[in-house]
């Protein structure tokens, strides 16, 4: 049964990724979006970490979901956007698309995560892999809060837990730049 799932309001029609091998990265968005590690983990190094849920629900995913995680056309899967959040203020949007076939067995608890970050069951043990990572840059002003004049930098990320595909795009807000910069100034 489907539910009503809003369109997505940041995903702009036409993203461009790219594989991250193949774009070039100022050294700072380097150093987090090549990251291999858990994003929710680093973030709370940074401060108060929460996750706000904007939507979630069961729904078709983009054509290109669809093709990064090895979907056919028809397949649907649980759709999440949420917000991460340090210390009330938005630093990342993510979505991420959970096909309702890698939501069996011991991967069923991805799919009730609620207001707990994917990335808590994503690396703990059995570790899920990323196996693919794309890049893109899209215009702040698709986003719920619009980012006026603002790039931002997403990724797209392919894990495989327990050896089934989960797809997470995460679109760094300026608002995390900001904080970052000013915590090395401060150093
Ligand atoms: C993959 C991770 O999980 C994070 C948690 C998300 C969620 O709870 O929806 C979405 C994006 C990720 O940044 C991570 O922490 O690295």
């Amino acid at each position: 049964m489907l539910t009503s799932f809003r369109p997505s309001p940041f995903l702009p029609s036409q993203l461009h990724w790219q594989p991250a091998q193949q774009r070039r990265l100022p050294p700072l968005v380097r150093d987090w979006l090549l990251d291999t590690g858990s994003l929710t983990a680093r973030l709370r190094r940074h401060g108060r970490f929460a996750v706000r849920l904007l939507q979630e629900g069961i729904s078709a995913p983009t054509a290109t979901e669809a093709r990064f995680a090895g979907l056919s056309a028809r397949q649907h899967a649980r759709i999440r956007e949420v917000e991460l959040l340090l210390d009330d203020q938005p630093m990342v949007y993510a979505r991420s698309v959970l096909p309702l076939t890698s939501l069996t067995g011991a991967n069923r608890v991805l799919g009730h995560m609620a207001r707990r970050s994917l990335g808590w069951e994503l690396f703990r043990l059995p570790m899920a892999s990323r196996d693919a990572v794309w890049i893109t840059e899209v215009d702040g002003e698709r986003l719920p809060h619009p980012q006026s004049g603002e790039q931002l930098w997403g990724r797209e990320s392919l894990f495989r837990k327990r050896g089934q595909p989960i797809l997470v795009a995460e679109f760094f807000l300026p608002a995390l730049w900001t904080r970052v910069l000013a915590e090395t100034d401060g150093e």
